[in-house]
């Protein structure tokens, strides 16, 4: 299943800087991981704002929630997301 995930991230200003570099080196890891096994299949920065545009390969809902939940960031992130399926009138033969 295909998720178009929205992240903003809004770290406190009052967050100490190595708490900040800690947890943004935390999420990089994870991410790379999440990357490197098929689930995390697209990562973009907006432009201008320190927020992504994400899309998930999973196998649930569940899955989704947990993944995004585990994230070192997910409690200073507003997350918004999306199910994707599949256009009728995509010409692509794969799903991205
Ligand atoms: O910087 C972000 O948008 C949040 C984030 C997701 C993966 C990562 O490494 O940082």
């Amino acid at each position: 299943m295909l998720f178009h995930v929205r992240m903003n991230v809004n770290l406190p200003m009052t967050m100490p800087a190595e708490q900040a570099a800690q947890l943004k080196a935390d999420e990089k890891a994870l991410a790379a991981r999440l990357q490197h096994e098929g689930k995390w299949r697209h990562l973009w920065r907006i432009a201008g704002q320190y927020a992504n545009i994400s899309v998930f390969d999973v196998a649930s809902v569940d899955e989704l929630h947990t993944l995004l939940t585990s994230l070192p960031l997910f409690p200073y992130m507003q997350i918004q997301v999306m199910p994707l399926c599949r256009h009728p009138s995509s010409v692509r033969d794969n799903d991205l």
